[in-house]
C-alpha cells in the first residue's frame, strides 16, 4: 500500500483544512474524500437548487442570467442560459507561461474543492465529485501560470481547471500529456455539462494563488531553520562568539520568533569554544542572525493565519446564502491577503538569503575568517597555488543573492484598472506568490551552497583547532553533510554537490526544529 493508501485521508465537509492537509495532497502522501456525510450533501445540493429555483422564478442572477463583469448589464436569455458557463472557461483560455507542476496543480484542486465546499457558491455535488475524481486518479489540467490579476480570482489559469472538469483542453497523467478527453474515456469519466452557476464557481476565486502560497509557506519555514542551522556552523567556521546568543540577552527583547531562534543557536553551539578573543563583538551577519531569521519566524504564524482564512474562505461571487434564500453580490474572489502575505514572504526570505551571503562572504576571506584558508580551499603544500576552493560558489551565491533581492519588489502596488473598468482595483496576489516561489528557489540555491561551505569549513576549522568539538547535534549534521558531500581539496565542478543538496533541502532531509 503506498503512504497515501495508509494515512488517513483528508476530508471535504465544509470544515477547516490547514496548510499541512493540502501539502499532503499535493504531495500525494494522503488522499482526497469528498464527505458522504447525508447532510453535507444535502447542504451542497440545496445551494444548487436555489439557483435552479432563482432561474425558474426569473430572478436575475449574475452571472447566470447577465454577462460577465462590466458585461453584467447584458441580458442573457433563459434559452442561451445553459451554454453561458462554457463560453466562460472558452473565453479565458488565454494563459501563457510555465505550467503549474504537478504539485502545484494538486494544491490548486484542493484549495478549490475546499472552497466550494463551503457550501455557499450553489454548485451540485456532482462538480465537487469531478474535482475529487481528479485529485484520485491524478489527472491534472495543464494550468499556464500567468495571466490572472488575482482579483477576479484566478480567472484564466482556473479556467483551465473548468474545461478539464467538462472534459476539454489537456492534463499530465502518468507522466504524460494528454487530452482530457482520450484520459476520461480511459477511466470512464463522465465530462460535465456546467450548471448556470458552475462556471463562476470554479473560477472566480483564489486558488491558484492560495494553493502556490501554502507551498510557499512551507518552504520558507523549513528555510528558516535551515538558516539557523547553517549560522550555528558559521560561528564556530568563523571562530564566532556564541555568547551573542545568550539566554539573558534574549530574554529582554520579547519576539517569541527571535527567541525561537536563539535558543536553537544556544543548543546547537552548546559546549563551543568561547570564540576567538580578537573580536569581542562579530559582525552583524553573525551576532545579529536570530534578528534577521527571527522577523521570518515571528511573521510565520500571522502569515499561515491569512493563508488559511482564504483556503476556508468562500471566495467566489455571487455568493449563495441557503438559509435565508439570497445571492449575495459582492467581491470575495479579491487575493488582498494572499497578496500582502506572498510580497511580505518573498522580503523575508530574500533577507536569509542576503543574510547567509554575507556569512559567507566572511568565511570565504583569510581577512575576516581568523585563519582559514582564502576561499575555503581545502588544497595544501605545493598544489595549494593552483586551487581556488570556493570562489565561484561564492561569486555564483552573490548572483543568486542579488536576483532574489531584485524579485522582492510588491506585484500588490501595481494594481491594473482592468476589464473596461470593472476590475479597476485588483491584488496582483498571483504575481506576488509566483515571485515569492522563485525567490524560495534562489534561496533554496544559496543554502545549498551554504551546506557546502559549512561541511568545508567545519572541516578546516579542525585543522586549525583540533580539539574542536561539536556537540551531538551538531556533529550528527556534519556527519550526514560529509556522507553527501566530499571535502574540495582539487578543486572540482561542484553543480553535482548543489543538485544533491538542493533536493534534499526541498525533501527537508533534516530534523532541523530546536
Ligand atoms: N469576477 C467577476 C466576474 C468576471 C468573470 C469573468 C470575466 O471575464 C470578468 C469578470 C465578478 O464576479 O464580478
Amino acid at each position: 500500500m503506498t503512504s497515501e493508501q495508509q494515512r488517513e485521508p483528508v476530508r471535504f465537509d465544509g470544515q477547516r483544512l490547514n496548510i499541512e492537509d493540502v501539502l499532503a495532497l499535493a504531495q500525494r502522501q494522503r488522499r482526497a474524500e469528498l464527505s458522504p456525510e447525508p447532510a453535507f450533501r444535502a447542504r451542497i445540493a440545496a445551494g444548487a437548487e436555489l439557483i435552479e429555483r432563482l432561474l425558474r422564478d426569473e430572478g436575475v442572477v449574475y452571472g447566470v442570467t447577465t454577462g460577465y463583469g462590466d458585461s453584467c448589464t447584458v441580458n442573457v436569455p433563459p434559452a442561451l442560459v445553459a451554454e453561458l458557463p462554457h463560453h466562460l472557461y472558452t473565453y479565458h483560455g488565454c494563459g501563457m507561461g510555465r505550467f503549474l507542476t504537478p504539485e502545484e496543480t494538486r494544491a490548486v484542486l484542493a484549495a478549490r474543492l475546499q472552497s466550494l465546499s463551503q457550501g455557499h457558491s450553489g454548485v451540485s455535488v456532482e462538480l465537487l465529485q469531478q474535482l475529487q475524481l481528479l485529485l484520485l486518479h491524478d489527472v491534472l489540467p495543464l494550468i499556464p501560470a500567468e495571466g490572472s490579476v488575482g482579483a477576479s480570482g484566478d480567472l484564466t489559469p482556473l479556467s483551465y481547471v473548468a474545461a478539464v472538469l467538462c472534459g476539454e483542453r489537456e492534463v499530465w497523467f502518468k507522466d504524460e500529456r494528454r487530452a482530457a478527453a482520450e484520459v476520461f474515456a480511459e477511466l470512464g469519466i463522465t465530462p460535465l455539462r456546467l450548471r448556470p452557476k458552475e462556471g463562476l464557481a470554479i473560477m472566480n476565486g483564489t486558488a491558484v494563488m492560495t494553493a502556490l502560497a501554502s507551498l510557499a509557506f512551507d518552504r520558507a519555514s523549513y528555510l528558516a531553520q535551515l538558516a539557523t542551522r547553517l549560522t550555528a556552523c558559521n560561528v564556530l567556521v568563523a571562530d564566532g562568539n556564541p555568547a551573542h546568543f545568550d539566554e539573558t540577552l534574549f530574554a529582554v527583547k520579547p519576539h517569541a520568533g527571535q527567541q525561537r531562534v536563539a535558543a536553537s543557536l544556544r543548543a546547537d553551539l552548546a559546549g563551543a569554544p568561547a570564540g576567538a578573543s580578537h573580536r569581542l563583538q562579530d559582525r552583524y551577519s553573525l551576532r545579529c542572525a536570530p534578528h534577521v531569521i527571527g522577523v521570518l519566524e515571528d511573521a510565520l504564524p500571522f502569515l499561515r493565519a491569512q493563508i488559511e482564512n482564504e483556503l476556508n474562505s468562500a471566495n467566489d461571487n455571487p455568493i449563495i446564502d441557503v438559509a435565508s434564500g439570497r445571492v449575495l453580490h459582492g467581491g470575495h474572489f479579491y487575493g488582498g491577503h494572499i497578496a500582502f502575505a506572498m510580497d511580505s514572504l518573498k522580503q523575508l526570505v530574500a533577507n536569509i538569503a542576503d543574510l547567509l551571503d554575507r556569512q559567507l562572504a566572511l568565511i570565504v576571506d583569510a581577512r575576516y575568517n581568523h585563519g582559514l584558508p582564502a576561499n575555503l580551499s581545502g588544497a595544501t603544500g605545493e598544489r595549494a597555488p593552483i586551487n581556488h576552493g570556493l570562489k565561484a560558489l561564492q561569486i555564483s551565491v552573490s548572483a543568486w543573492t542579488a536576483e532574489a533581492l531584485k524579485l522582492t519588489m510588491p506585484a500588490s502596488v501595481f494594481s491594473r484598472s482592468t476589464e473596461c473598468h470593472n476590475q479597476d482595483k485588483v491584488s496582483m496576489g498571483t504575481i506576488a506568490a509566483r515571485d515569492c516561489l522563485r525567490v524560495l528557489e534562489l534561496v533554496e540555491q544559496v543554502a545549498a551552497a551554504m551546506l557546502i561551505a559549512a561541511r568545508q569549513g567545519l572541516e578546516l576549522r579542525r585543522r586549525v583547532n583540533p580539539t574542536l568539538a561539536l556537540n551531538e547535534r551538531l556533529a550528527a549534521f556534519e556527519a550526514d553533510l560529509a556522507d553527501r558531500v566530499a571535502l574540495v581539496v582539487e578543486d572540482r565542478a561542484l553543480d553535482a554537490d548543489l543538485h544533491v543538496l538542493l533536493e534534499a533541502i526541498r525533501a527537508q532531509a533534516w530534523e532541523l526544529s530546536a
